[in-house]
């Protein structure tokens, strides 16, 4: 694996998915992977998972880890090319990434979306200046359209419960805040390499781009994707037709016990951070799979460093 920023960067995710299953009960020792090589991990967004989870992937695999939190410790980055830089950027990000992956063997970014314009989150203005920009393998810590971590670890977490062909439920929920699109393409994306009756419920208005959600039963009714469910994978986003738009929603789309009791003894799915009686109810967080999504962050990190790094030393 060169870089891995989607799915589409694995020549097959359920493989990815099972490697990651298999090291979780693996002993061996793999520190000589990584010795001597260092992994950079650049955040251009708040993160608590994915920078402790992927750094204790590294160390485990004997990299060396740089963070650099760009915003507020690094100089202001100019993103435009042929811009006249005479005002407050300093630094371009050709400039910036061309030094900083100098001193790195794998370099790591998170850029979320900023819901501005929709043709230019989409368009990946961020990550893909570091795969023009960057000689060595780039992973997505979270763009501003996917989250292959995210998803490797959800998809993972999911097959070890080992319920053959599940009904997935995957439902929008409220927040009080625009969030992005990016976890739910992607968990969708990686969801059609399982076996599994997918059925995305959302709100009028917020439906997702035809790419992600093609394929999938879509409903308004949240009722009906929860009935039966074995996992419900809740997420809030913004809406992609009225880009990063929040349109008003009638009716209740907290998860609440009640709501589970519907589903088939159904386990809760969240990426976190979750705004607690927002998005669901305390008791449903409290009995869910939360913490083993975010356990399995650490060896879906683990896998995917692995793979790259296998690869560098061949
Ligand atoms: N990395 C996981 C999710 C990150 C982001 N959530 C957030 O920004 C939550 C912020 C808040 O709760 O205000 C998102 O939805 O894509
Ligand atoms: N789920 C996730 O990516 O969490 P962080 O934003 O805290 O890294």
């Amino acid at each position: 694996m060169k870089h891995f920023t989607s799915a589409n960067d694995s020549a097959d995710p359920l493989v990815l998915a099972r490697q990651t299953i298999a090291l979780k009960n693996q002993k061996q020792n793999f520190e000589h992977l990584g010795r001597s090589k260092t992994l950079g991990l650049v955040f251009f967004n708040p993160s608590l998972r994915t920078r402790m989870s992927t750094t204790k992937a590294a160390y485990d695999l004997g990299l060396n880890v740089l963070v650099l939190n760009v915003n507020g410790d690094a100089w202001n980055i100019e993103f435009e090319d042929g811009t006249v830089m005479d005002g407050s950027s300093q630094e371009h990000v050709k400039d910036a990434i061309k030094v900083m992956t100098g001193y790195c063997d794998i370099i790591g970014v998170r850029t979320f979306a900023e819901l501005k314009n929709r043709e230019d989150d989409y368009t990946e203005p961020v990550l893909n200046a570091f795969l023009e920009y960057s000689e060595v393998p780039v992973i997505s810590l979270e763009s501003a359209t996917l989250h292959p971590l995210q998803s490797l670890a959800d998809i993972t977490t999911i097959l070890e419960t080992d319920i053959s062909n599940p009904k997935i439920a995957v439902s929008w929920a409220p927040h009080p805040k625009a969030l992005p699109q990016a976890v739910t393409n992607s968990f969708l994306q990686w969801i059609k390499f399982i076996e599994a009756e997918v059925v995305v419920a959302h709100p009028k208005g917020y439906e997702l781009h035809e790419e992600f959600t093609g394929g999938f039963e879509l409903t308004n009714d949240q009722s009906y994707a929860l009935d039966s469910a074995d996992f419900v994978y809740v997420k809030n986003w913004s809406s992609y037709s009225k880009y990063g738009q929040r349109p008003p929603v009638s009716q209740n789309w907290t998860i609440t016990s009640e709501k589970m009791a519907a589903t088939n003894s159904g386990s809760f799915m969240h990426c976190l951070p979750i705004r607690r009686n927002v998005v669901a109810e305390d008791q449903v967080i409290d009995n869910s799979l939360i913490y083993k999504q975010a356990k399995n962050r650490e060896t879906a990190a683990k896998t995917v460093l692995k793979n790259i790094l296998e690869d560098i030393n061949e």
